[in-house]
């Protein structure tokens, strides 16, 4: 089963320390929450995961290999994927063929066999787009944009996936599908890290929430403590405290 760890990460920008000596784990069966206040360091520390920025300290561990100096393409391989924060979409194809191009790219260097058609197809069902699955992805509204997102990483058959704001322009009964998704997908393996400001969504799916402040983790526990943790609500007054207590 795998487990990423983020072990004691620091990451800089000039004079900004946007890590600090930041760890993070997230293990299969499971969502994992990152939350924070607007700027505590939730991208970079995807950034950091998945290879667009480098540490300045620290180590990015998947099981036991240590993945700090790998490129971006060999962590793929060896298992991440992710979503970001603003849409990333292939904008001249459908919804199909925006799965279906990381369903053949997997394809090439992959050793699993699986048909690329066959698993577009079932990624559509999955995500539930199959009745929008020949529609270009510019038409549609941004909250199945990011189901398109998710089903292009699912497409690589990820061990570890990274989901920054997946919610995000979502409506509510669209983001309590999302969650009993995310739950679905934990349940079959995969270990899911989320970055995510809809507190009721990371208290309902996470079992184990990490909260980064100005770089630095200030707590980890489940949703409940985390939530009444003093420092979380310290962290969260200075910027909004109802995101974190409402
Ligand atoms: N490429 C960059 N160059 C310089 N500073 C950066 C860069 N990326 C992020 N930062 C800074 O690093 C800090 C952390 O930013 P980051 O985007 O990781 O926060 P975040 O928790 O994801 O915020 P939000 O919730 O608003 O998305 C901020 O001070 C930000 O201004």
């Amino acid at each position: 089963m795998a487990a990423l760890h983020v072990q004691e990460v620091s990451v800089r920008f000039g004079g900004n320390l946007a890590l600090d000596h930041a760890s993070v784990t997230a293990e299969a069966g499971r969502v994992t929450g990152l939350i924070g206040p607007n700027g505590a360091g939730k991208t970079t520390m995807f950034n950091a995961i998945t290879g667009l920025v480098t540490p300045t300290a620290g180590r990015i561990l998947l099981d036991d290999r240590d993945l700090t100096r790998t490129s971006l393409h060999r962590r793929a391989r060896a298992g991440l994927a992710r979503t970001f924060q603003q849409l990333e979409l292939f904008t001249m194809l459908s919804v199909r063929d925006n799965i279906r191009v990381a369903a053949d790219i997997r394809r090439r260097w992959s050793r699993d066999r699986t048909d690329p058609a066959a698993l577009t197809e079932e990624i559509l069902d999955r995500v539930g787009l199959r009745a929008v699955a020949d529609e270009r992805v510019t038409g549609l509204p941004t909250g199945q944009g990011r189901l398109v997102e998710l089903g292009r990483a699912l497409a690589c058959r990820p061990r570890v996936l990274l989901l920054d704001e997946p919610a995000s322009g979502q409506d509510e009964t669209e983001t309590a599908r999302f969650g009993a998704l995310l739950t679905e997908l934990a349940t079959d393996g995969t270990a899911v890290l989320l970055v995510e400001h809809d507190m009721s969504l990371v208290m309902d799916v996470c079992e184990v929430v990490h909260v980064l402040d100005l770089g630095r983790i200030i707590a980890v526990g489940a949703p409940a403590a985390v939530q009444s943790d003093p420092a979380v609500l310290e962290a969260y007054l200075g910027t909004s405290a109802t995101e974190v207590v409402g």
